[in-house]
C-alpha cells in the first residue's frame, strides 16, 4: 500500500489547569492515496484531535505526521477541512464565501476568470449553482454544508478531512449528502478522513474503519476492512450480509469492547 498519510506514533497530550492531559497515544496509521478512511469512537475519545492533528491545526506532543511524504507542520491547501458548523461567513454569498478560499489558494498564479471559474464548477459539484447568489441565512442546514464542502473540494486538496460534517442534519438530508459525497469522492478520488459518530455513515462510505479506544490516552483499537463494492448503494446495501456484518463489528467493538457509561 503506498502511503499518502502518514500518522506515525502519535501522541497529544493537553496542559489544562487541573494538570496534564493525555488525550491520544500511540496512533499508527496509514492512508493510501484516495482511500476514504472513518475515525469511530465514543464521544470524548480523541476523534477531533486526530483530524485536527492531520488538518495541522495541533501540533502533536509525540509522533510525527506525514502527508504525500512531508511532515504536516501547520494548515495547508494540500488539506481541506470541512466542521459540523459549516463556518461560512455570513456576510458573503455562497459563491464569494467559495470564491475566498480559491483566491486564496489559486490568487497569486491566476485571473479572476480562471477563479470565477474554479468556483462555479465546486458549486456545480455539489448541485448548487442555483443558490450561488445566496448568502448563509437564505439557505438550509443541509447547503450550508455543501457549500462546505465545495469550499474544501475548490481549493483541490490532497486530503479531504471532514469532523462529523452531516452531524447537525436531519436524517433524510444527512442520507442525500452521504449519497452526493459518495459520488464526489468517486470522481475527485480525494483522499478522505471523516470523524463520525454514525455506523451506517461510516459503512457506507468507508474503505476502511478505524476504531478508537475510550480516552483518555486513547489509541486505535481495530481497523475494519470494508470490503463492499463500489459504486455503493445505500437500498442494495440494506439487504447484503457484507453490509450488516459490517455494522455488527462495529457495533461489537463500541458496545461490547468499548462499552462507556453514559455521562
Ligand atoms: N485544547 C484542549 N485542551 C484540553 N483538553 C482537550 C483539548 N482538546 C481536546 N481535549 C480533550 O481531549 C479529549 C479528546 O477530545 P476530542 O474532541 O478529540 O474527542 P472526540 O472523540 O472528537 O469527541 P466528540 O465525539 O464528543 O466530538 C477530550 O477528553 C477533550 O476534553
Amino acid at each position: 500500500m503506498d502511503k499518502f498519510v502518514q500518522l506515525q506514533d502519535v501522541g497529544m497530550a493537553f496542559d489544562t489547569k487541573q494538570g496534564r492531559f493525555v488525550a491520544l497515544r500511540n496512533v499508527n496509521l496509514d492512508m493510501a492515496e484516495g482511500e476514504f478512511v472513518s475515525l469511530i469512537g465514543h464521544s470524548g475519545c480523541g476523534k477531533s484531535t486526530v483530524l485536527n492533528l492531520v488538518a495541522g491545526l495541533l501540533e502533536p506532543t509525540g509522533g510525527v505526521l506525514l502527508c504525500n511524504n512531508r511532515q504536516i507542520a501547520g494548515p495547508g491547501p494540500d488539506r481541506g477541512v470541512v466542521f459540523q458548523n459549516h463556518s461560512l461567513l455570513p456576510w458573503l454569498s455562497c459563491f464569494e464565501n467559495v470564491y475566498l478560499a480559491v483566491e486564496r489558494v489559486f490568487g497569486a498564479k491566476e485571473g479572476r476568470a480562471k477563479l470565477k471559474q474554479r468556483t462555479h464548477e465546486a458549486m456545480a459539484l455539489v448541485g448548487l449553482t442555483h443558490a450561488e447568489h445566496k448568502h448563509p441565512h437564505e439557505i438550509s442546514g443541509g447547503m450550508k454544508q455543501r457549500v462546505g464542502i465545495a469550499r474544501a473540494l475548490a481549493m483541490q486538496p490532497k486530503v479531504l478531512l471532514l469532523d462529523e460534517p452531516f452531524g447537525a442534519l436531519d436524517a433524510l438530508t444527512r442520507a442525500h449528502l452521504q449519497d452526493e459525497l459518495i459520488k464526489i469522492v468517486a470522481q475527485t478520488r480525494t483522499t478522505t478522513l471523516m470523524v463520525t459518530h454514525d455506523v451506517d455513515e461510516a459503512v457506507l462510505l468507508s474503505d476502511r474503519i478505524v476504531m478508537m479506544t475510550n480516552g483518555p490516552a486513547a489509541t486505535i483499537g481495530e481497523i475494519l476492512a470494508v470490503d463492499l463494492p463500489r459504486p455503493r448503494d445505500r437500498l442494495a446495501l440494506a439487504g447484503d450480509p457484507a453490509y450488516h456484518a459490517a455494522r455488527t463489528a462495529v457495533l461489537e467493538f463500541l458496545y461490547r469492547r468499548e462499552m462507556r457509561q453514559a455521562a
